[in-house]
């Protein structure tokens, strides 16, 4: 694995958009595969604590079956107890009918929908085929227009998949537009299990491009094999602004064996810090807040930035 002095050093002088804007995956994301329970007052202190970082956008927990994942089945009451601040978005995941319209009853002002390139990964993560997942997401397209509620779609497995291995990116293309066409606001490339390398991001979004507006879309690379932030730097020299993150690293899919947390937003901000680009936001208070999240579950903090570089 490079090292963050080493991948700044290769990608110094290069253009980059001047501000990047960084979604926090860890409340959801991060926290989704724990194994042992994290308690409602942990998830409510470390969103809390999010919220202090500078973020516009902190995914805070999904309306999915408490069988398929136990440890979002405090959704309702994490999304009642965090403090909620003026400019701050605080998404959350619903697969279906069931979750949007619990998760609008908790007071969800954006939620996300999500599904895969892979027909297997989907069938695994939410028990449909990609088509049945698209079909399942339009009264959920509907009743968001009607409630003023932006919905985000995500495409997992764009760079591959745990069970079906190398995904076309004309698999992903076709899933992106899709979810362009029924009304998502943004669409996040997930890199579910961190198998992406800067010629794959390229082939990627070269295809999701052509149905795709730039500005639509996001980056949501996991870290497996410590190449997510070149991923994410080759992705922003084509001219993406938008990059999900979890702070310590925090996470991994808890339906795609193998997959580790999503890249470390400490290590994202830094790097880009360093190379010129703006993320709005405190990375001193990003890595408090990891220190924190990872002492109070009892996790080591997989961030390669320490305040000390
Ligand atoms: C999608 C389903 C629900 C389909 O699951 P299903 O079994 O097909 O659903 P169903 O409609 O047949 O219902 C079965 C049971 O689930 C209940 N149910 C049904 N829907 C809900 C709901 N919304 N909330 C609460 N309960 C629900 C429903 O009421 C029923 O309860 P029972 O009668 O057996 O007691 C299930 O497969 C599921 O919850 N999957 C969760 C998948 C998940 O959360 N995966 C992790 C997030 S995705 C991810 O991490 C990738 C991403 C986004 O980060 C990007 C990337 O990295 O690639």
């Amino acid at each position: 694995m490079r090292s963050l002095r080493e991948i700044i050093t290769q990608y110094r002088g290069r253009r980059f958009p001047s501000f990047v804007t960084i979604k926090e995956m860890g409340p959801r994301d991060g926290l989704q595969n724990e194994k042992s329970v994290v308690s409602t007052d942990t998830k409510v202190q470390f969103i809390n604590r999010l919220s202090q970082c500078g973020y516009k956008s902190i995914e805070v927990t999904s309306f999915v079956s408490p069988k398929a994942v136990p440890q979002m089945a405090d959704n309702y009451q994490v999304f009642q107890q965090i403090q909620k601040f003026e400019g701050i978005s605080y998404p959350v995941l619903t697969p279906n009918m069931k979750g949007y319209d619990a998760a609008i009853q908790a007071g969800a002002k954006e939620v996300a929908v999500f599904t895969g390139a892979s027909e297997t990964f989907c069938q695994k993560n939410i028990n449909c085929s990609i088509e049945e997942s698209i079909r399942r997401f339009l009264p959920i397209m509907e009743k968001a227009n009607d409630n003023n509620v932006q919905v985000r779609g995500y495409v997992s497995c764009v760079m591959g998949c745990p069970f079906e291995g190398d995904i076309d990116p004309a698999a992903v293309r076709q899933v992106a537009k899709r979810l362009n066409e029924i009304g998502c606001y943004e669409i996040s490339l997930g890199d579910t299990i961190g198998i992406g390398t800067p010629e794959k991001t390229i082939a990627m979004l070269h295809e999701v491009l052509q149905e795709v507006p730039l500005e639509k879309l996001a980056l949501h690379c996991h870290n497996t094999y410590g190449r997510a932030i070149q991923n994410i730097l080759t992705g922003l020299e084509m001219g993406v602004s938008i990059v999900d993150s979890s702070i310590a690293s925090l996470g991994g899919c808890p339906y795609a064996p193998g997959a580790t947390g999503n890249v470390s937003t400490e290590d994202v901000v830094y790097v880009l810090s360093q190379l010129g680009v703006e993320t709005g936001l405190d990375l001193q208070k990003l890595e408090e807040t990891a220190n924190w999240i990872c002492a109070a579950i009892g996790r080591e903090n997989r961030s390669l930035y320490r305040g000390s570089e």
